[in-house]
């Protein structure tokens, strides 16, 4: 049975260590791979087959500008800079966003991006991911997918998407290298269409059909 949402506060702020969650299960799935990969698109596939809340993290910093937030300007010029937020802004909405959604299986889209998420994360929530899936693609084919995403994203620009690749290779390709060698990252090749993407897809999750809502 689900808990109310007051009863989960309750539970994750005051448990005896103060750690967050640290008495509720959570299965959390991080999701990565470069910009244009497929990430948002294979996480609603897996949603409507799986029953797990899809919480991306670039979608909720754009919520958060939207919501004329104090650190709104901030984020916003981190975007348009292709330039990592801060862990703690992030995390604070993702933990949010977690506990508003009453679910306890997530599928967290672009996080951690880089070794200061992935830290932060752990040190706050005491979350180990279950796995990383990791969308494999070539920038070619990830280029051109952003160019016609057409979504009026201030960072969708060839400029931007430049910034946007290195960082990935500097900053997130790392954090991959250390799950993998915790033997918890599942590659997926990404370069395909999306409904064969998504048949690798479900053979991974497929272990978690059993609990699908
Ligand atoms: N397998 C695919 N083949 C072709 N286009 C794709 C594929 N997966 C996603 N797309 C398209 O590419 C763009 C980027 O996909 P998206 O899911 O937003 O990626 P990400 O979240 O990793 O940046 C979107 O316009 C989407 O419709
Ligand atoms: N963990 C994260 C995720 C995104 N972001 C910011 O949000 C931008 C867009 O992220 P996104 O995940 O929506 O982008 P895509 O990989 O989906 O194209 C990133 O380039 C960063 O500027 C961040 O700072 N930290
Ligand atoms: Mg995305």
């Amino acid at each position: 049975m689900m808990r109310s949402l007051e009863n989960q506060l309750t539970t994750m702020f005051y448990d005896v260590n103060g750690n967050f969650a640290a008495d509720k299960k959570f299965v959390v799935v991080f999701v990565l791979g470069g910009p244009g990969s497929g990430k948002g698109t294979q996480c609603a596939n897996i949603v409507q087959h799986f029953g797990f809340t899809h919480l991306s993290a670039g979608d909720l910093l754009r919520a958060e500008i939207k919501s004329g937030s104090e650190n709104g300007t901030m984020i916003q010029n981190m975007i348009k800079e292709g330039k990592i937020v801060p862990s703690e802004v992030t995390i604070k909405l993702l933990q949010q966003a977690m506990l508003e959604s009453g679910n306890d299986k997530f599928l967290i889209d672009g996080f951690p991006r880089n070794e200061e998420n992935r830290a932060a994360f752990e040190h706050v929530t005491k979350i180990e991911p279950e796995f990383v899936l990791f969308f494999d693609c070539s920038e070619e084919e990830m280029e051109q997918r952003l160019l016609s995403r057409n979504q009026g994203r201030v960072d969708d620009n060839i400029e931007t998407i430049r910034k946007r690749f290195r960082v990935f290779v500097e900053s997130s390709i790392p954090v991959i290298e250390y799950y993998k060698a915790k033997g918890k990252v599942s590659k997926i090749d990404a370069g395909k269409s999306v409904d064969e993407v998504f048949e690798d897809v479900k053979a991974i999750f497929s272990p978690y059909s059993a609990q699908a809502a």
